[in-house]
């Protein structure tokens, strides 16, 4: 088989796409279908009438947003990985161009094909963030060089990798930063994800985003990440009765004895409706007594029930608690349980003093600790709401809103031209805030002597950089009275090369873990005031005297000064 990204080829020679896709992703660690034909007929069109007129100029594009997502002040970039294997990956294969030959116009000529069949990235240079990073309004997140017809093409593809990326990614570190730093956040999104594909990413950068596991398991397998799960309530009503379990016996951690967990199970039930527990035997359901031994038998270590089939606090929790006393005895201890109704501060309040009594009664301290998951449609304002509640919950498991990001589908990210040969170009607008920023630029991060980020900074790309303890002056962008001078105790160069003729810059590439960690770290750095739900002030992004004159002459210059009849 070619070893070129090629969709139909691929399907054709595999009998079983699945297991194609996981070798090729394995391989590429990217969804297959990323590839030069994942774009918009424009640019293919763009760089034949570019090809035609032989406009081979050298082109700058910047990649950036113009707004933060979720109403909130600040953004992670994410995504460039897959970003840079799409990069390494480049080249039109015989299929595409046949494929092109006969989907564009029959005038198009032939050599054109030949020219996208021989295209490759040599001459291509690319400068980003490092991924993880926080990024604001404006600032280029990628910066990419090379002749303008290339660049152009790689537009839609780059997009499509870093906008659902980045914004999936800040919706998760917004569902941290809501959660707290020590609760345990699952993600459980696969079934109500955007397709597969979105289900994939959205575990992979949930994860970098701070979640602790997920529950889809290609997603373990491919990126490394921890997967975790409990059961659903299909287990549960599956059970009628006790006489459904095929074997109750489970051996002794200690000795070779074997102990019956049904009869112990149904013991301790009896026993905790004598201490009290507020619930009769009869009101605890069998079936899922059932249900709940049939599982401890077969995860005896990581035994984790599901306690609100039909009562949480009637039926579940005597239920769970008199199997988790039950393997106590056998020399287990039980995990917890997970809640999927109800008023989940109220009852995991409730499962918690349930807890707290059985560990005073049975003298079992373990039993204040376990595990309470909670999950059902959560998203970041209920876990805000919760938590001025006050409740016992330890472990979110969380899909729905968090993989379709519900607040806000879709991170506006685009791909400007911001100079060709050495000239800046520039796209007006009716709203200044829409203009761009012309002209082939660096970025900077300002610090204070705590480390705490102070203003991003824009300036030429032939200006000197700030240097720590010199005033440097930085200006709004648009309003001219706004300017301060700012003597950085750190400067951090934020556009890194990633991708210089033809080459990966190896030593600016990280794990996944890397990161995840940057993405803690730079979060932890930056001031609350910018991270908070309600109204959060906006992080300062400035731009040089340089810059400011540069940008504001050209803007005058490109309009006309109009006439008034
Ligand atoms: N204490 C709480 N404060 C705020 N929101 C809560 C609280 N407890 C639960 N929720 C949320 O309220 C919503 C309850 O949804 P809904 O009424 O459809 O579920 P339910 O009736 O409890 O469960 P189900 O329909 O699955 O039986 C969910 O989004 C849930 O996360
Ligand atoms: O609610 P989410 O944040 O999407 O989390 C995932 C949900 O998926 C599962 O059940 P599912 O929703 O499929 O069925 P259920 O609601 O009837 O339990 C699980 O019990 C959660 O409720
Ligand atoms: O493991 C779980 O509890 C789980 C997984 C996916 C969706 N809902 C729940
Ligand atoms: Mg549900």
């Amino acid at each position: 088989m070619s070893d070129k990204l090629d969709a139909n080829e691929n399907i054709i020679n595999e009998t079983n796409p699945f297991e194609n896709h996981i070798r090729l992703t394995s391989k590429y660690e990217l969804n297959n279908a990323v590839q030069p034909l994942l774009t918009d007929l424009y640019q293919i069109s763009m760089a034949y009438a570019y090809w035609k007129n032989q406009k081979n100029d050298n082109a700058v594009f910047d990649l950036f947003f113009r707004k933060n997502p979720f109403q909130g002040e600040y953004t992670v970039f994410a995504g460039l990985e897959d970003c840079l294997k799409y990069i390494q990956n480049f080249k039109f294969s015989t299929s595409d161009i046949d494929y092109l030959r006969t989907a564009m116009p029959q005038y198009v000529e032939d050599e054109f094909f030949v020219y996208l069949e021989n295209m490759n990235l040599n001459d291509i240079q690319i400068y980003a963030l490092r991924e993880g990073s926080l990024v604001f309004p404006r600032i280029p997140i990628m910066r990419i060089e090379g002749p303008l017809p290339i660049v152009q093409l790689l537009e839609t593809t780059l997009l499509v990798l870093v906008n659902y990326a980045s914004l999936v990614t800040t919706n998760a570190s917004r569902f941290r930063l809501a959660a707290g730093e020590f609760k345990n956040l699952l993600e459980f999104g696969l079934r109500r994800a955007q397709g597969p594909d979105g289900g994939l990413g959205a575990s992979k950068y949930c994860y970098i985003g701070g979640f602790d596991g997920t529950s889809n398991v290609l997603a373990g397998k491919l990126y490394s990440i921890p997967i975790r799960g409990t059961h659903a309530h299909s287990f549960v009503s599956s059970y009628n009765d006790l006489s459904d379990l095929h074997d109750r016996t489970l051996k002794s951690v200690v000795s070779d004895e074997m102990f019956d967990l049904a009869n112990l199970s149904m013991d301790y039930l009896t026993q905790l409706e004598k201490f009290e527990f507020n619930f009769s035997l009869n009101e605890a359901n069998r079936g899922e007594l059932a249900a709940f031994i049939g599982y401890a038998i077969a995860f005896p270590s990581d035994f984790l029930a599901l306690v609100d089939t039909y009562n949480v606090l009637k039926s579940g929790v005597p239920n769970f608690c008199a199997v988790a006393l039950a393997l106590h005895k056998v020399g287990y201890r039980a995990k917890g349980i997970r809640l999927d109704s109800g008023d989940l501060a109220y009852l995991s309040n409730k499962v918690r003093d349930f807890f707290k009594k059985v560990a005073k009664v049975f003298q079992l301290d373990f039993f204040e600790s376990l595990t309470i998951v909670a999950s059902n449609d959560i998203n970041e304002d209920i876990l805000h709401s919760l938590n001025m509640q006050g409740h016992s919950i330890d472990s979110f498991g969380i899909g729905t809103h968090l993989v379709t990001c519900q607040k806000q589908p879709a991170l506006g990210c685009v791909f400007k031209l911001v100079e060709v040969n050495g000239r800046p170009c520039v796209k007006l607008s009716e709203d200044v805030q829409k203009a761009t920023f012309p002209g082939k630029k660096n970025a900077y991060r300002l610090y204070d002597k705590e480390g705490i980020p102070l203003v991003d900074l824009l300036t030429r790309s032939d200006e000197d950089e700030p240097k720590v303890g010199e005033a440097f002056l930085c200006r709004h962008p648009f309003i001219e009275t706004k300017r301060a001078y700012l003597s950085p105790s750190k400067v951090e160069n934020l556009l890194v090369p990633v991708w210089i003729n033809g080459k990966l810059v190896q030593e600016n590439m990280d794990s996944i873990d890397g990161i995840r960690e940057r993405v803690r770290k730079q979060l932890n750095r930056l001031r609350n005031d910018h991270k908070r739900m309600l109204n959060p002030t906006p992080y300062k992004i400035t731009v040089s005297r340089t810059l400011y004159d540069f940008i504001h002459n050209l803007w005058l210059d490109y309009t006309p000064i109009g006439e008034l009849k």
